[in-house]
């Protein structure tokens, strides 16, 4: 790319690194293609941005329940559009960041899907995102290659594969490293235009498709300006309408509400639905925060059998088949652990359990964050679901009303549960900030959605107070306290070399949990600091 071309030619500015390897993915067109979405969608998004917070300012005083105004979508009769061969048999799917020694382990897995990721388990530097889109363009033609001397391995991929899914960044985020009309670009757009323009056609005459996993989508206007997004983007590349698949994340409580309504905003695009249970608890915390009858217990005993968990789940099934569409569960955070038979055999334990609960329920995938768990969650599922997958089982005996969506947590507080929010905050920022979006925290995955808990958590009991199990009120005092001795026992354990690092973390962690305001996303309030 010629950046003064790029400049000139487009109106957009470009502020980024650059490589001569970039090339092929940061072709004139391509950005052409970006600069159009951008003109095309942006402005809308924005829009879509500021009635997002218009319709959350007090959402918790609000009733829930289901759109008076779309009740004649939930009560019509119609099905999602069929979804191709590569996409009817998703028994497990595998995710992880686009770093490429992942994307080579992920495609070769045994995983019936990889879904690559610039979102959650990705830092979004301009160099996670611009090498994850190279690797993503060579991962699609097959030459993608890594040589590691210092282990004397060599990854490259099997000559078959997982079919490829892409999630791009969400609708609040921004890539600042193009400018268009003075404004950064909207990440969604930047990533998926990108992706999209490059391997569109590659992956159609491979037999495959573009296929896209949609986050943290609120309300089902804005399912349906993606839909106007791959309407547009297929019409550009000539390709016949439909051929974008896409499955929107149920990872908001706002979404809940609107199955149905997603569903029908993307029916020929769409790939039915999965539940991003980590941003869920993330979401449905954020909303309640004001609430004076809500406190939500240690992050441990919010599981997936919690009532309003198991409602949510059900209900995503429950509508996804009636739809047609496949009904994905979501991620054990559970991996491996090494050295250590024994407790790896009790998390390990904890997946089979989880993804037990899943296809017995009625879904018809799950998600695994590990190339180890791939067995482990295949054979649950092979077992109890023979064919490629379960839409047709349809699930009339699950009741469920919108107050078992919002019902209210049990569970107590505890000083080690508040502790552990503090110490995994400031590790995992630590990474985040350091260009690394998933990490082992605790023999546990920790990524943006799942920080996001423990810091809205602390931000939560601290403002609200809260009553710890042992009697005590959480004042600043003892939050305080226990803040500083956490920051103590990392910086004991950790390498001197990133003990600055480590300060910076928890810093901005600190200041966020003891801000006035709740901040919607840690990610928009630290991008500015990712190089
Ligand atoms: C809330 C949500 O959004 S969930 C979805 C988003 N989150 C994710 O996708 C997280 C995915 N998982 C991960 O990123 C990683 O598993 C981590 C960071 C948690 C742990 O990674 P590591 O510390 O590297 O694990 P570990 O050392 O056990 O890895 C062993 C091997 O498996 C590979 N591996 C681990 N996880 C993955 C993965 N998800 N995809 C592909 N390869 C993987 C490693 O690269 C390593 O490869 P190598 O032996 O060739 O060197
Ligand atoms: O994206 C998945 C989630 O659980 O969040
Ligand atoms: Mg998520």
């Amino acid at each position: 790319m010629n950046k003064e071309l790029v400049n000139l030619a487009y109106g957009l500015k470009f502020d980024g690194f650059w490589k001569p390897e970039l090339e092929d993915v940061f072709s004139t067109d391509a950005l052409k293609f970006i600069r159009v979405l951008d003109q095309k969608f942006g402005t809308e998004r924005k829009q879509l941005l500021l009635e997002r917070k218009l319709r959350n300012e007090n959402w918790y005083q609000q009733k829930p329940e289901f759109p008076k105004l779309t009740q004649s979508i939930r009560e019509g009769d119609w099905k999602v559009a069929p979804v191709p061969e590569d996409l009817q048999d998703r028994r497990v799917e595998i995710t992880g960041p686009v770093d490429r020694k992942m994307i080579i382990n992920a495609l070769n897995s045994g995983a019936k899907v990889f879904m690559a990721d610039f979102e959650d388990s990705n830092a979004p530097s301009w160099a996670n995102i611009v090498f994850g889109q190279l690797n993503l363009f060579q991962a699609v033609r097959g030459t993608i290659e890594l040589i590691d001397e210092e282990r004397g391995k060599e990854y490259r991929l099997n000559s078959e594969t997982a079919t490829l899914m892409v999630r791009p960044r969400g609708l609040h985020l921004e890539e600042k490293h193009f400018i268009c009309d003075d404004q950064a670009v909207s990440a969604s757009l930047f990533d998926f235009g990108l992706y999209f323009f490059n391997n569109a056609q590659a992956l159609v005459e491979k037999g495959s498709g573009p296929y896209f996993y949609l986050p943290k989508i609120e309300y089902y206007q804005e399912a349906a300006w993606w839909n106007e997004v791959f309407n547009f983007s297929e019409a550009y590349l000539n390709l016949k309408p439909g051929t974008i698949k896409a499955t929107v994340l149920i990872e908001t409580i706002n979404a809940s509400f609107q199955l149905d309504e997603i569903l029908y905003s993307l029916r020929e695009h769409s790939a039915g639905l999965n539940c991003g249970r980590w941003d869920y608890l993330f979401s449905y915390i954020k909303r309640y925060k004001e609430h004076p009858d809500y406190i939500f217990p240690d992050r441990d005993a919010l599981t997936m059998e919690t009532d309003f968990m198991r409602a949510y789940s059900r209900r995503v099934i429950q509508v996804c088949h009636k739809r047609g569409a496949h009904a994905m569960g979501g991620m054990a955070a559970q991996i491996p652990i090494k050295n250590d038979p024994f407790t790896n055999e009790a998390a390990y334990a904890k997946v089979r359990a989880d993804k037990l609960r899943e296809v017995e329920d009625g879904h018809d995938g799950t998600w695994v964050a590990h190339p180890a768990l791939v067995p482990i969650a295949l054979e649950i599922f092979n077992e109890r679901m023979p064919e490629s997958n379960q839409i047709a089982k349809q699930f009339p005996e699950y009741q469920i009303a919108a107050e078992d969506l919002v019902a209210k947590p049990q569970g107590q507080v505890t000083e080690a549960g508040l502790r552990k929010n503090i110490s995994v905050g400031i590790q995992y920022l630590a990474a985040w900030l350091s260009g690394q979006g998933a990490a082992a925290i605790n023999h546990l995955m920790e990524d943006a959605a799942t920080a996001e808990i423990s810091r809205t958590q602390l931000w939560h009991w601290l403002h609200r107070k809260v009553q710890l199990s042992d009697g005590r009120d959480l004042s600043r005092d003892l939050f305080e306290r226990f803040y500083h001795e956490e920051l103590s026992l990392l910086e004991t354990e950790i390498n001197p070399q990133w003990k600055d690092r480590l300060r910076t973390a928890a810093r901005s962690f600190h200041q966020m949990v003891t801000a006035p305001e709740l901040k919607e996303f840690l990610t928009t309030e630290l991008y500015h600091t990712l190089t």
